[in-house]
This record gives structure tokens, C-alpha cells and sequence, in this order.
């Protein structure tokens, strides 16, 4: 089946995750309630993938390697009692927010999407750098794998994994500008799923993906 983008926007890209718990007749978790910490979350988000962006980008003093050490430990030892299972976390499950809520991947602004395709910006900052200003070769399937699994997933489709993920680095990928992405649908027979995605800065290819995904089977983790 060749999918076609259907102009009519639906919400199902950023609700995956919440429907295992739905499907188990749980309920819904913190971190999937977005009411539960309002755009707190967000700022924090944020505030974390700056703060890496600044660190990569800086060269400080010995005194303040030693006190921002001494910092982050503080707030490691105050956060290690907190620790929560999987199922009750918050970051990386806000699927409401751009970048839901993580530091890992860069952050995907989502301008539009449907059933089939996903359109949007994303924006690699400096933590992010491999070398002479271009993206780290690994990064770029990290949000590949982003875009395309959250695809892959969205809608009414049952979870499903990456079974291989293509990358093919066209031209180097830049730090620092917003790039667009774009994620379709090829085909989706069975219980497989094959998707492609673009990155572009301009008129130029920075880098295309294709993946499979295959539909978990029952009890399958
Ligand atoms: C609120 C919470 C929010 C959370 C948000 C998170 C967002 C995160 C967004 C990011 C999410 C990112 C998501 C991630 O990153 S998921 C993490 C990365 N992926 C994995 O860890 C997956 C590991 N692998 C597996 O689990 C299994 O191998 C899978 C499940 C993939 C398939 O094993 P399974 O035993 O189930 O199936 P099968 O082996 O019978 O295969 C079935 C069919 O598929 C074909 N096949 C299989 N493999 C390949 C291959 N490599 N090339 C070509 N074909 C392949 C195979 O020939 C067969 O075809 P056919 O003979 O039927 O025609």
C-alpha cells in the first residue's frame, strides 16, 4: 500500500506510549499527564538542552568545572531518591511537547502531520556537534528514529520496533540553523512498516532514512 498525506490533521503522532497503559486498563501515568506538571517541564526541558549547548560550547575555568561538578552532584544525590519505574516517569513522556521532554534527541517541532507524514523543523545546538561544524554521524539517526517511530506508531497502529534504520548522509548536516524534516509512510503490510524521512537545510538534502518497523506481537517487549 502506498500512503497518501491526508490534508485533515489528526492528533495520533505524540500520543504514543499511553495506549499499552490504556490497552492494560491502567491508569494513565504522570508522565503522560500533561496537567500534572504544566509547562514546568518544559522549562526544564529546555533549561537542560541549553545547558549542554553551553558546556559543549564553552571553555571554563578550573573553578568552575570544579563548582558546576559539585553542582550537578547536589542535584543528582537530591533526584536519586525519586527514582520511579519506567511506566511512571516524565522525562521523555511528555508527548505533548516538542522534544517531549528530553535532552537526548534534539528537539522536533512538529508543524503538521496526519495518519501517513509528519512535517517539521529540528535544530541540532552544539551538544550535538561531531566536527568543523557538522552533526555528529550518530545524532542523525537518533532523530530519524524519532521521527520515524513515532510515526510508525501513531494513530490507531499497535507499538512497534525499529527492525533496521538506512541513513544515508547526503551533505553535512549543520549546527546551529533549523532544518526541516519530513517522515512518510512507504507501505504498511502486515506487520511490517516501512518508512523514509528527509532532512534538508534549504534546497539541500543533509540526509534521508528509510526504516522498518514490525508490529510487536502480544506479551513481545
Ligand atoms: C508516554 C510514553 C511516550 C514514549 C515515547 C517514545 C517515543 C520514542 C520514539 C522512537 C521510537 C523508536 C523505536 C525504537 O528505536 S525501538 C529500539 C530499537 N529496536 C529494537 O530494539 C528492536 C530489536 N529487535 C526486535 O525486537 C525484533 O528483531 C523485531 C521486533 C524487530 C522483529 O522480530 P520478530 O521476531 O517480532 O519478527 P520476525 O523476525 O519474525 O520479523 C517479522 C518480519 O520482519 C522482517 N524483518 C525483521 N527484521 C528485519 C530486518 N532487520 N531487515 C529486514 N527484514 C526484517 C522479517 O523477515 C519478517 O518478514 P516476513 O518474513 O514476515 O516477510
Amino acid at each position: 500500500m502506498t500512503s497518501q498525506p491526508n490534508p485533515e490533521p489528526h492528533k495520533g503522532f505524540g500520543d504514543l506510549g499511553e495506549r499499552p497503559w490504556k490497552a492494560a486498563g491502567l491508569p494513565a501515568h504522570p508522565g503522560a499527564d500533561p496537567a500534572a506538571y504544566g509547562r514546568s517541564w518544559e522549562t526544564l526541558a529546555n533549561a537542560l538542552s541549553g545547558f549542554l549547548d553551553a558546556l559543549a560550547e564553552s571553555v571554563p575555568g578550573r573553578e568552575t568545572v570544579e563548582a558546576l561538578a559539585a553542582d550537578l552532584t547536589t542535584w543528582s544525590d537530591k533526584l536519586k531518591p525519586l527514582a520511579s519505574p519506567e511506566r511512571d516517569r516524565v522525562f521523555g513522556r511528555r508527548t505533548d511537547l516538542h522534544g517531549r521532554g528530553q535532552s537526548m534527541s534534539p528537539k522536533l517541532v512538529v508543524i503538521r502531520s496526519d495518519r501517513d507524514s509528519v512535517e517539521g523543523t529540528v535544530h541540532f545546538g552544539s551538544y550535538f556537534l561531531g566536527g568543523n561544524g557538522a552533526v555528529h554521524g550518530g545524532a542523525i539517526p537518533l532523530i530519524f528514529d524519532e521521527i520515524l517511530g513515532r510515526l510508525a506508531n501513531s494513530a490507531d497502529r499497535p507499538p512497534s520496533r525499529t527492525a533496521y534504520l538506512h541513513t544515508d548522509f547526503r551533505s553535512i548536516t549543520p549546527i546551529g540553523p533549523d532544518l526541516s524534516i519530513r517522515a512518510w509512510f512507504v507501505s504498511e503490510e502486515g506487520r511490517k512498516r516501512i518508512l523514509r524521512a528527509t532532512i534538508h537545510h534549504g534546497d539541500t538534502l543533509c540526509a534521508e532514512a528509510e526504516g522498518l518497523f514490525v508490529a510487536l506481537r502480544p506479551g513481545q517487549p
